[in-house]
């Protein structure tokens, strides 16, 4: 019986529209997704640990990973580099376990345009406005003035890029959109090309059938 591969399940959206609070709702719904930490050249923000929100490198050794075909994908995000290791991606896919991204549309379109694209399922979290935004990366209170304003020049950017997804939240109410995710979560797992067993066992029923006659 073939096995199933994982799915490379991508998370993207403009800074501050919640996909790291969704990302992390969706790991405690269920303990077998694997995340994705990335790599970054960004400083930690308080409370960040390395190896577990990400893996902190400097700027050489980010790019001798990229060098050594290290990335999956990878990109110059806010003025920081950030990437996708891949041999943890590779291993948890292998091993027909799901795999969750947090990563911008660049990093998304290089994953889906590469051998991996038929196994993945890409998200973008709308914000319900603009001035939602700003108050929300305010709120979270981890960064400068002056990182907050960068990133909202940005957000555009980011926004231009949601036709390019399978699927798009709008990010208003917490619980429902959680709700929404699960279900497209859920839904692509029932996806026929996901479920490799399904042959085995419709073959089964074939054999039941005929032993009826
Ligand atoms: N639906 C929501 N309603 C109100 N606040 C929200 C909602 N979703 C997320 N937030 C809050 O908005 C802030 C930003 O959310 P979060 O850090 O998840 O964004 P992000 O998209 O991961 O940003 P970044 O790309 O900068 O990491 C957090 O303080 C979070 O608690
Ligand atoms: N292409 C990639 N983008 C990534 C990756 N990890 C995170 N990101 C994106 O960067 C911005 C900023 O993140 P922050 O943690 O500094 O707020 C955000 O859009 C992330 O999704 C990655 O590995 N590759």
């Amino acid at each position: 019986m073939s096995t199933r591969r994982g799915l490379l399940i991508i998370l993207s959206s403009p800074s501050g529209a919640g996909k790291t609070t969704l990302s992390r709702q969706l790991l405690a719904w269920d303990p077998s997704l694997r995340f994705s930490v990335s790599a970054t050249t960004r400083a930690p923000r308080p409370g960040e640990v390395d190896g577990k929100h990400y893996h902190f490198l400097s700027e050489d050794a980010f790019k001798r990973e990229v060098a050594q075909d290290g990335m999956l994908e990878h990109a110059h995000v806010f003025g920081h580099f950030y990437g996708s290791p891949r041999k943890p991606v590779e291993e948890a896919i292998e091993d027909g376990r799901d795999v969750l991204f947090d990563i911008d549309w660049q990093g998304a379109q290089q994953i889906v345009n590469s051998a991996l694209g038929p196994n993945t399922l890409s998200i973008f979290i709308l914000p319900p406005s603009i001035a939602e935004l700003r108050r929300r990366l305010e709120s979270r209170g981890q960064d400068s003035a002056e990182t907050i304003g960068k990133r909202m020049l940005k957000s555009w950017d980011e926004i231009s890029h949601w036709g390019s997804y399978d699927f798009v939240l709008v990010n208003d109410d917490l619980d429902r959109t959680f709700e929404d995710l699960k279900t497209i979560v859920t839904a692509t797992r029932l996806r026929r090309l996901q479920q490799p067993g399904l042959v085995n066992h419709v073959r089964k029923l074939q054999q039941e059938f005929e032993d009826l006659r």
